[in-house]
């Protein structure tokens, strides 16, 4: 997939200046227009290139469109000499959640219209919460109408104090504001003499320089089967006998002489070639790309199962959570509601066994009384399927985390989910709900959590912190990955196997420590970013704030520092499996917070984090 293709999703009602923006971003650019744009598209695709692939707009629940169902998002194509845009534009009115959960499904960016004369409003939130909850990587907030303000900065900074308070309680990775007057110009395109005082990018300028390509997971490799192909001379191969595979990458790169494991079956072969949509022979495919994989060894499979590489699969199982957006007009979800639930190539039944909560998107409040969801309401489920699925988190992997369930009787689809794991269910134990709750405490906690290699200073820093939130009158504790494995962690050692339970009890424990009303800062290697992605996550879900801090400092420098001696051991060959060297350290992808050491000494690194926490 192409990283100068930048897909855009706005959404508003009428009178907050979208159709203006739009226009403005078109007119000031002087984009290449739709039909140009079309026609440059068409052209490459018949040189086989795959550059403006258009096809790339209905990558977003697309089985839902296979349904019927009319959604009523309008793509606009635009382009500058560095990029490419498709923005994705939803009408704000009442069927606004469900056309926002189609439209930034695929989004790499949500623009979020703020009225600089009525500030933070109810639909600005609900906005922010619907493109985090569809993993939108990044929200750009634009703050308009600043000619109605008299361009006042003092405005712009109280809103964008009030929009970041709220947006604390969200995941968002990357999160930018910029001042701008659609009707004038000011700052979208062009900068504004008005407003000296603002010297961040322009709003094009900062959809130029957005980092997507990074955004992309290029770990998971995924490839669900969409068809297989018997061919006796077709375009891919005119050999008798031949047997590819056709789909879309999910995830991940493949390349032929790759160690794959086929799923659910479990065999394992090599990739032998791999073929474009032209029918050439590549070398490489990524997310996003339709290719044909042909395998070294003739294995059964279908249509539903999914390639990816042996030590790196994805969950298997017929429970799963889901956050679950109901779009059917006149009926409702209910638990016991059965669906057929489709999910990348495959469809099984699907049971609703729970509804957990139903979410209030102004207020993030949960309902946990509630008893169903209706047109536009969002909740959480948990579903059982009779067959199992092969599924990710949503929050890695879109295409894999995603499904949508289908009426069986009227044949449309009601509902699009995002998976947020697999449901762990501890039979005979009751869940007792807690008396105090939250706002009632003294303090409100979250967790803070330093990943990094050994000797990357996670300890010297947390303690840092510790110290000073705890001087400034805050209450902190420092869960230390030496000390806890002196006891809560005790007797676990570091194979795969037990630095996953390493994490996961710290994790459990933080959580617990943060729903306290302290902040728990966590210093552990932690390498493996599924392990983190899944303490993240359990936050989340409590309503947490979870701040992941990478403490990046090179191999080398840790190795010459070696406080505690050990890297001279490893390389001695005295331990083994050692982080960095002979075992794996997995760098977030997207940590919250970065902590290099040019950043200065632990004291001023602590002090940046401290900053970010005060946010
Ligand atoms: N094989 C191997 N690999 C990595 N680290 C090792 C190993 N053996 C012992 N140690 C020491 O144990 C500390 C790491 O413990 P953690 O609990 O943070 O590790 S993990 O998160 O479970 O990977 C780590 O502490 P820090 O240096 O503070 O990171 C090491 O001192
Ligand atoms: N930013 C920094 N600049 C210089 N030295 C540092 C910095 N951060 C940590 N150190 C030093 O490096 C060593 C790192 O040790 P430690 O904090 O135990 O790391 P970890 O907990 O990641 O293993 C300590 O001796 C510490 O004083």
């Amino acid at each position: 997939m192409p990283s100068n293709l930048v897909r855009l999703a706005t959404a508003g009602s009428v009178d907050d200046g979208k159709s203006t923006l739009i226009g403005r971003l078109l007119f000031d650019s002087k984009a290449i227009y739709e039909d140009h744009f079309a026609a440059i598209a068409q052209t490459s695709a018949q040189r086989g290139h795959t550059g403006t692939d258009l096809a790339l707009l209905t990558d977003g629940l697309r089985a839902e469109r296979e349904q019927g169902i009319t959604i009523d998002v309008a793509y606009r194509y635009f382009a500058t000499p560095r990029r490419k845009f498709i923005i994705a534009d939803t009408p704000g009115h009442i069927q606004y959640t469900r056309n926002m959960v189609t439209g930034a499904s695929t989004a790499d960016v949500a623009l979020i219209l703020i009225d600089a004369e009525k500030g933070v409003i109810e639909q600005s939130r609900r906005h922010a919460f619907l493109a985090s909850l569809l993993g939108v990587p990044h929200m750009v907030v634009c703050v308009n109408k600043m000619d109605l303000v008299g361009y006042a900065q003092e405005r712009f900074e109280e809103i964008r104090e009030e929009f970041r308070r709220f947006a604390m309680k969200l995941e968002i990775q990357d999160l930018t504001f910029v001042p701008i007057s659609a009707l004038t110009g000011c700052n979208v395109v062009n900068r504004s003499p008005e407003m000296p005082w603002y010297e961040g990018r322009t709003l094009l300028h900062q959809l130029e320089q957005v980092h997507v390509a990074s955004d992309r997971n290029l770990i998971d490799a995924r490839f669900p089967v969409q068809y297989v192909i018997r061919a006796h001379g077709t375009d891919v191969e005119d050999k008798q006998g031949f047997r590819g595979y056709g789909g879309t990458i999910a995830g991940g790169v493949f390349k032929p002489g790759d160690d794959v494991t086929v799923l659910p079956s479990g065999f394992s072969t090599k990739v032998r070639a791999i073929w474009g949509p032209g029918g050439t022979e590549i070398t490489e495919a990524f997310a996003g790309q339709a290719v044909t994989v042909e395998l070294a060894d003739e294995i059964d499979i279908g249509r539903g199962d999914l390639i990816c590489r042996p030590h790196n699969r994805p969950h298997i199982g017929s429970d799963v959570d889901a956050m679950v957006c109901w779009m059917a007009e006149g009926a409702e979800l209910k638990p016991d509601g059965r669906y057929t639930l489709q999910h990348t190539t495959r469809s099984v039944r699907a049971t609703v066994r729970s509804l957990e909560y139903r979410l209030d998107v102004n207020t993030l409040h949960r309902d946990e009384e509630a008893t169903s969801l209706r047109l536009n309401e969002i909740g959480r489920v948990r579903l059982r399927t009779q067959q199992p699925l092969l599924f990710d988190a949503y929050r890695r992997n879109r295409d894999t985390g995603s499904f949508v369930l289908v009426d069986d009787v009227t044949n449309s689809t009601v509902a699009a989910g995002m998976i947020t794991g697999p449901a762990i269910s501890v039979p005979n134990v009751v869940w007792h709900t807690p008396i105090c709750t939250r706002d009632q405490r003294a303090t409100q906690g979250m967790t803070v959590w330093l990943t990094g290699l050994s000797g990357s200073g996670k300890s010297t820093i947390g303690a840092e912190l510790e110290r000073r939130l705890v001087a400034s009158g805050r209450p902190a504790y420092l869960l230390d990955g030496d000390n806890l494995r002196h006891g809560l962690n005790a007797g676990l050692g570091f194979s795969v196997q037990d630095r996953k339970e390493n994490v996961r009890r710290a994790g459990e424990v933080a959580k617990l420590f943060a729903d306290a009303g302290v902040i728990a800062v966590v210093s552990l290697i932690s390498p493996y970013r599924g392990d983190r992605d899944l303490i993240r996550q359990i936050h989340q879900d409590a309503g947490l704030r979870f701040v992941e801090v990478f403490v990046d400092t090179p191999l080398e420098v840790c190795a010459e520092r070696d406080p505690k001696g050990l890297y001279a051991k490893a390389r001695a060959g005295v331990i083994t499996g050692f982080t960095g060297l002979d075992d794996p350290y997995e760098a977030p992808h997207r940590p919250d917070v970065v902590l290099r050491p040019q950043d200065g000494d632990p004291a001023a690194q602590a002090a940046i984090l401290l900053d970010w926490i005060d946010g």
